[in-house]
């Protein structure tokens, strides 16, 4: 028996949710391009969890039924006061994830409808808890969501109290197309193997929010952030990266398991960031990343991945560094479900072997002996 290192290449599941062909990814078939320039972000979670696009009165209802589950328990906004101060609001959503199962009297029962029902308020409240949070750090009420705004419009609005500009609530929205689902990611795997148990639906998604939190994966668009603010301005960028490079650091937002020729959602969010940074008069932040980008490309071949302009795009919509990645759990949290549904359809528990590498014939030796 041997390993392959983080089971790269192997196929470890059957989905028709969203595929990667040839660099090429889709949603149910239809090309991430397509859905990034006409979609919303409701039409995709329809999508994902029907792998096919709603009709108007489908798509009007499942709107409806996410505008009215979005309210959270005070319980939970108690649990979001109680929160230590330093910790990051990864950690805090995935505490408040895991309470909200707590509240869910459906939380056990294992049919399909209830657990359709239970991702529909699973994506209705994630992003209540996040802005409630985040105004919470900052010694302010927590903002009741609208039932007149979508889930792109609600968040920012939460968030900031007022009515969020339409060029915000588009870029966002079009930013949650994008993230909405790829594949058997690592968090998308810790969500199948934890319900793969038939463990309930937010055991998966406690354990898909600690799996993206990490910088290999989700956590990466804060880190991206983090460097563009340290790199402060284009005319550093060329000192910042070759020592990074010579010092065999990772550069953040660049390279895939999967895309070796690029992340097909990239060019979207480059765009984005082009237009975004220019309103808002700060075009640095894309000059750096442009300059970043074709000395990582030039110099190791690599090339950026959603993480790498989502940063500056979220930047301009001045939403706080340290929220990136829960961004990112808002649009994934679609995919988690679509898949944890999928697996319980046709569900067979999910148990690899480890390539054994240790001694072998060890004798006992009692502790008074040791
Ligand atoms: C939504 C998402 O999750 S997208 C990914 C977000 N993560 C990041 O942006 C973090 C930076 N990128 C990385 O760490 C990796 O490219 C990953 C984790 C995304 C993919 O990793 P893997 O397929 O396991 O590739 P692995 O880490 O083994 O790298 C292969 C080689 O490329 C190098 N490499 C890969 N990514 C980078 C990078 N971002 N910067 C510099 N070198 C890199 C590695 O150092 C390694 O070089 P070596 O063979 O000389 O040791
Ligand atoms: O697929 C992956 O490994 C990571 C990724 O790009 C995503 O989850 O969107």
């Amino acid at each position: 028996m041997s390993a392959t290192k983080g089971l790269e290449g192997i196929v470890a599941a059957q989905s028709s949710i969203s595929s990667i062909i040839d660099g090429v990814l889709t949603y149910a078939g239809i090309n991430i391009d397509e859905l990034a320039e006409n979609a919303s972000f409701e039409e995709v979670v329809y999508l994902l969890w029907h792998t096919r696009l709603p009709k108007a009165d489908e798509l009007d209802n499942l709107k409806k039924e996410l505008a009215e589950n979005a309210e959270i328990p005070q319980n939970i906004i108690d649990i979001l006061k109680a929160a230590p101060e330093g910790n990051h609001p990864m950690a805090v959503l995935r505490t408040a994830i895991s309470a909200l199962a707590l509240h869910d009297t459906e939380a056990q029962d294992m049919s399909r409808e209830a657990n359709l029902r239970k991702a529909i308020r699973l994506q209705a409240k994630v992003g209540t808890v996040i802005a409630a949070f985040s105004r919470i750090r900052q010694g302010k009420e927590p903002v009741a969501p609208r039932k007149d705004f979508g889930l792109a419009q609600n968040f920012l609005y939460m968030l900031n109290g007022e009515e969020p500009d339409p060029i915000a609530i588009d870029a966002l929205d079009t930013a949650l197309v994008l993230h909405a689902d790829h594949e058997l990611n690592a968090s998308t795997f810790a969500a199948r193997v934890t319900v793969a148990t038939l463990s309930d639906i937010y055991s998966g998604i406690t354990s898909a929010i600690g799996a993206l939190k990490g910088p290999l994966h989700g956590g990466a668009n804060e880190a991206v952030m983090a460097m563009l603010e340290e790199i402060k301005d284009p005319a550093n960028v060329e000192s910042y990266i070759r020592e990074k490079l010579d010092q065999k650091v990772k550069i953040m937002g660049f390279g895939h398991r999967v895309y070796k020729d690029g992340d097909p959602r990239a060019k979207h969010l480059c765009k984005m960031s082009e237009k975004l940074t220019k309103l808002t008069g700060q075009p640095q932040w894309y000059e750096m990343s442009v300059k970043i980008h074709e000395m990582v490309t030039g110099e190791k071949g690599l090339k950026p991945n959603v993480d790498f302009y989502s940063a500056s795009v979220y930047h301009s919509l001045n939403i706080p560094r340290d929220l990136f990645t829960p961004i990112f759990a808002i649009s994934r949290m679609s995919g988690w479900t679509a898949h944890i549904l999928e697996q319980y359809e046709n569900n067979r528990l999910i148990r690899p072997r480890a390539d054994y590498v240790g001694p072998v014939n060890v004798k006992y030796v009692p502790v008074s002996e040791r």
